[in-house]
């Protein structure tokens, strides 16, 4: 396993670094192995006859709420009632496209497209979420989000990591550890990472999230069930002898201010669907831990379509 760390300054932060996954072999594709194309039959003169096409879809089936993510303040989208049936090419069906506000915009409307996030979970065989993983600086985020991308990678599952320190080199870098930013860390993550599970995408965000109302709010962007908190619940003491990049050592000595466990808080999860702790005294491997998480997917049915 290699893992070089490189301090940074990037923007408003210090002392941020950028994780790199372990290195891993990428099992030899096989044939159909995501499943890209699902069999019709039909008859052709009374012979049944099997083809195989990516399944175009569900346009009749018009819009399932839940895919509209409805909680995210009053969008109403042209067409998109969940009781309209839309023609299969018509995006934008002229005549009923509805304005709104959001946030600071206004006059905006939402354009929908026939092939949604059912269709693309078809093609790749697995269904969209967000495995929030949050903990102490040290407490092995970062190895289980590599860990368990490699294993679900190993079983023909597409993930994708968005890491807090990674983050932090581009789209956050402009944002400092002030409540209020890590705050806003929190939201623009969490609607990066909806997007991915829009795709279809596991999407594993390994981040600090150390308050409980910004972690909420990310889960309330997703539909019942697909957004997956586990809390790394490794003790203080033990991220600080793990100390990997020296910054519990500067927070203590002062050196870094608003530390998260030093001088910053850091609320745990109160009913997260996943609490991965030590054993006597004795962490499990990140692989095994990764198995957990896996097997949490593979029960509640996100690695099938
Ligand atoms: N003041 C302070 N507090 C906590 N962490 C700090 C701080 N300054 C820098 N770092 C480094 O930044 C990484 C955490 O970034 P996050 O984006 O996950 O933090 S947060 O969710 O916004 O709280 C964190 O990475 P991890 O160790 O992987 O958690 C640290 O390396
Ligand atoms: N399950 C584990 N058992 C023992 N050590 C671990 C485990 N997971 C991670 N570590 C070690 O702990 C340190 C911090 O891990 P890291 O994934 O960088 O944490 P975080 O992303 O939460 O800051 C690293 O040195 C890593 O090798």
């Amino acid at each position: 396993m290699i893992i070089r760390f490189n301090m940074a300054s990037i923007g408003k932060c210090s002392s941020i670094y950028w994780t790199t996954s372990p290195e891993f072999d990428f099992p030899e594709p096989s044939s159909g192995k995501l499943g890209l194309c699902k069999s019709f039959g039909f008859s052709i003169s009374g012979t049944h006859v099997k083809t195989s096409f990516v399944a175009p879809l569900r346009a009749i089936e018009a819009s399932r709420t839940s895919q509209l993510n409805g909680k995210a303040e009053n969008i109403q989208r042209a067409g998109c009632d969940s009781n309209q049936v839309l023609p299969t090419n018509d995006c934008n069906v002229k005549g009923v496209h509805q304005m709104s506000t959001i946030g600071n915009s206004s006059n905006i409307v939402w354009h929908k497209c026939s092939v949604e996030k059912c269709d693309r979970e078809e093609l790749l065989q697995q269904r969209g979420c967000v495995i929030w993983v949050t903990g102490l600086s040290g407490s092995g985020k970062s190895t289980l989000a590599c860990a368990l991308s490699r294993g679900l990678h190993a079983r023909g599952k597409l993930t994708y990591i968005l890491d807090g320190d990674n983050l932090r080199h581009g789209l956050n870098r402009d944002l400092s550890f002030r409540a209020e930013d890590r705050a806003e860390n929190i939201r623009r993550t969490g609607e990066v990472a909806k997007l991915f599970a829009d795709a279809g995408v596991i999407c594993i965000a390994s981040l600090i999230s150390p308050y409980r109302k910004d972690r909420d709010a990310c889960r309330s962007l997703l539909a019942e069930g697909d957004f997956i908190e586990v809390f790394m619940d490794v003790p203080l003491h033990v991220c600080e002898a793990r100390d990997p990049k020296g910054l519990y050592k500067l927070a203590r000595a002062g050196k870094i201010k608003g530390f998260t466990g030093i001088d910053d808080p850091y609320e745990p999860p109160l009913t997260s669907e996943i609490v991965l702790r030590q054993n006597q005294g004795l962490c499990d491997s990140p692989d095994d831990l990764a198995d957990i998480v896996i097997s949490y997917l593979d029960k509640k049915g996100y690695l099938k379509a």
